[in-house]
């Protein structure tokens, strides 16, 4: 089987990129802020915070959620340490932050937005997180912000015609059990090989905060705002299609290696992996709702998500010729998109067994 196009960001800083796009995914930094400290300062061990504290992002993108996301950590890890010992963190504390992606990621564009004034030392991290990326026991909190619902291939059978969980959707409303099974099975299988190298690399007792969007138990990928969006790219594609634009294969061919799993599932998932104890699993409240309901709006952070992806299958003209249809499909979808049935926004504290 061919290798799975990697889902990239569309990187830079103009106006169709990731980085100026991506205000959706920080709002959960930003809601899921006080309880992501108050769980480092009940769940980290002091012990932990001395000479040397490494934070490491997995899935870091281009910027600038990921300076939110690990700027919020080291404050509390800073905290914790002065309340708990009286003495002055600059002093005693140095910051090292490892930010992971893709090696396709854009890294200059990253490195060079790092913020002024930070307090840590950086270093890229290239290469899938689905591997080992780092030496063992060499960071004490890992951050994973939108990026805990990929797998690291379309599953098997799901872009085969002859196959009972061939899906001819892109992702959503053709989501059969046989369908849901292999997605299932596949991010089960990827999600445990991720857990199990971040376990590896972290020290003991380390802490891993997942953050981003789940299913509500029972409810359907199909019903979500989030599904309805995923949905209307692919009903462009098949009027392309139909236009002659691209070839119907092509588009029946085409799947995403994403799944979003219901609670539950994630629950399970972890547990079965074994090598972490959860202590928190939060419902967050989102800043921006599930998604600010503004086609035009949407179909530009689409763009920013999924441009490069369906550029990789499709060719750059045709992306762009997608995303000309998407805001109008967007707009006819507003109805079913205001009655959406609500995702779930989470934040997931582990803590490495010893
Ligand atoms: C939706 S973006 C989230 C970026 C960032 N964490 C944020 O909060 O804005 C998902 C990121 O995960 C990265 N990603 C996806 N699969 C990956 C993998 N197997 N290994 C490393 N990074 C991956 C993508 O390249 C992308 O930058
Ligand atoms: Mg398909």
């Amino acid at each position: 089987m061919a290798t799975t196009p990697k889902w990239i960001m569309v990187g830079g800083e103009g106006p169709e990129s990731y980085n100026q796009n991506s205000s959706y995914q920080r709002a959960l930094l930003e809601a899921a802020k006080e309880k992501m400290s108050e769980a480092i300062k009940a769940k980290l061990s002091l012990d932990l915070i001395s000479d040397r504290f490494s934070v490491a992002d997995f899935g870091c993108a281009s910027g600038p959620n990921t300076f939110v996301a690990v700027q919020n950590i080291i404050d509390a890890v800073e905290d914790k340490y002065r309340k708990e010992t009286g003495q002055n963190p600059a002093e005693n504390i140095e910051f090292q932050v490892l930010f992971n992606d893709f090696t396709t990621n854009d890294f200059n564009t990253l490195f060079q937005s790092l913020p002024a004034g930070r307090r840590y030392y950086s270093a890229g991290v290239p290469g899938s997180f689905f591997e080992r990326v780092l030496p063992k026991e060499s960071f004490h909190i890992g951050v994973i912000n939108y990026a805990f619902h990929f797998t690291s291939k379309i599953p098997k059978g799901i872009t085969d015609r002859d196959s009972p969980s061939w899906n001819r959707d892109m992702h959503c409303t053709g989501f059969n059990e046989a369908v849901k099974k292999a997605y299932l099975d596949q991010y089960s299988a990827d999600t445990k090989i991720l857990l199990d190298a971040r376990a590896d690399e972290l020290v003991p007792g380390g802490l891993m905060l997942l953050f981003g969007s789940c299913l509500r138990d029972g409810v359907k990928m199909s019903e979500t705002s989030k599904g309805i969006v995923l949905d209307a790219v692919g009903a462009s594609l098949n009027d392309l299609a139909q236009q002659g634009v691209i070839e119907q294969d092509k588009v029946d061919s085409f799947s995403t290696p994403l799944y979003f799993a219901e609670e539950n599932e994630l629950k399970q998932i972890i547990e079965e992996t074994g090598r972490f104890t959860i202590e928190a699993f939060e419902d967050i409240i989102h800043a921006k709702g599930e998604f600010t309901l503004d086609p035009k709006v949407l179909a530009v952070s689409c763009r920013a998500s999924f441009g490069t992806f369906l550029s990789q299958h499709f060719g750059e003209q045709v992306f762009t010729k997608v995303f000309d249809l998407i805001e109008a499909k967007l707009r006819q979808e507003l109805p079913r998109l205001l009655n959406a049935k609500p995702g779930m926004q989470y934040l997931i504290v582990l803590r490495k067994k010893n």
